[in-house]
């Protein structure tokens, strides 16, 4: 399996070696799209796929993601990036280029629940998730010989409420060491504080198990039982200081009714949350994701 994943990893990137997409937000404004996609014609570039989206309400905000196939283009992003430099500048952009061939290296942050890092893990090692998965950490033992047998490296770093700060300097050491894009809370059931949250912005995805804002924090399936909910879900977001408040990414919903107690539907959820956390995981591997404030422009 290591050498399928291996070939369709290495298929990826000769088949993505010249593409690249470039995310743009900034206040609207006519002139904008005919700027962006005059410049990549000039520079020899083809556009395949072009999404935009304005805001008018909210003061008139734009969002674009245009993703194009440039010839030769590891030899020329800086180049690339220093030309586009002056549009960005006229309409006072945020704007930054990702290149397909940057695999993003991703950790996986797990408790004891596994339903969400095996869905991962099997998309990962059939080659259909784009990613170095580097490195899996837990605060339990329990799923070591299962990461372990994707070859993955595993640490169990012990997080009590006495020591949290400790364990969360092991854990960033780790993250500076594998060098990690993105980390990726898979029913990881610990509070993240402040420091660590800040030190990786905006990259880190949290797997909820419910229809966020309902039932934020812990125990949500126990939650919603008691309120006799008839409908559960999952939502995917990133992590702020603000539990469960983070932007939404994805999210999804599955009918419950009186039959089913507390058990039944964390049973019922653990697919609804596997195929969200999934999603969210990919559109952000493939660039998909804008954040503006406490939400998301999703291009996908
Ligand atoms: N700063 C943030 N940290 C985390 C977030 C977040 O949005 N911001 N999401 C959570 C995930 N989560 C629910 O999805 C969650 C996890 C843990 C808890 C909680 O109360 N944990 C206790 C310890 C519980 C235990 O030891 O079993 C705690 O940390 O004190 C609530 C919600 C991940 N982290």
């Amino acid at each position: 399996m290591k050498e399928l994943r291996d070939r369709k990893v290495e298929l990826f990137r000769q088949t993505n070696k010249d593409r690249a997409r470039l995310l743009i937000s900034c206040k609207d404004q006519p002139g904008i799209v005919a700027a962006v996609s005059n410049f990549l014609y000039e520079y020899g570039a083809n556009i395949v796929q072009s999404d935009q989206y304005s805001i008018d309400p909210e003061g008139g905000l734009f969002f674009m993601r245009i993703e194009f196939i440039l010839p030769d283009l590891k030899r020329q992003e800086e180049k690339l990036e220093e030309a586009f430099a002056a549009i960005g500048n006229q309409f006072r952009m945020d704007w930054r280029f990702a290149y397909a061939y940057d695999i993003k290296k991703m950790a996986i942050f797990v408790s004891r629940e596994d339903h969400c890092l095996m869905e991962l893990l099997w998309q990962w090692q059939a080659g259909d998730l784009v990613a170095d998965i580097a490195v899996v950490i837990s605060n339990h033992p329990d799923l070591g010989p299962t990461v372990e047998q994707f070859g993955i490296p595993f640490y169990h770093i012990t997080v009590t409420k006495d020591a949290k700060n400790e364990a969360e300097q092991k854990q960033l050491k780790l993250l500076e060491e594998y060098e990690i894009d993105v980390s990726v809370l898979a029913r990881y059931m610990q509070i993240l504080s402040p420091t660590f949250i800040s030190s990786q912005p905006e990259r880190i995805i949290n797997i909820h198990h419910s229809f966020l804002p309902a039932f934020v924090g812990a125990k949500p399936y126990e939650r919603a039982y008691e309120r006799g909910v008839k409908i559960i879900g999952a939502t995917s977001h990133y992590v702020t200081d603000d539990l469960d408040e983070g932007p939404i990414i994805e999210q999804d919903v599955l009918r419950v009714n009186h039959n089913h107690n507390a058990e039944d539907l964390k049973r019922l959820g653990r697919s609804v949350e596997r195929s969200v956390l999934a999603r969210a995981v990919a559109w952000h591997l493939e660039d998909r994701v804008l954040i503006h404030k406490s939400k998301t422009v999703v291009f996908n």
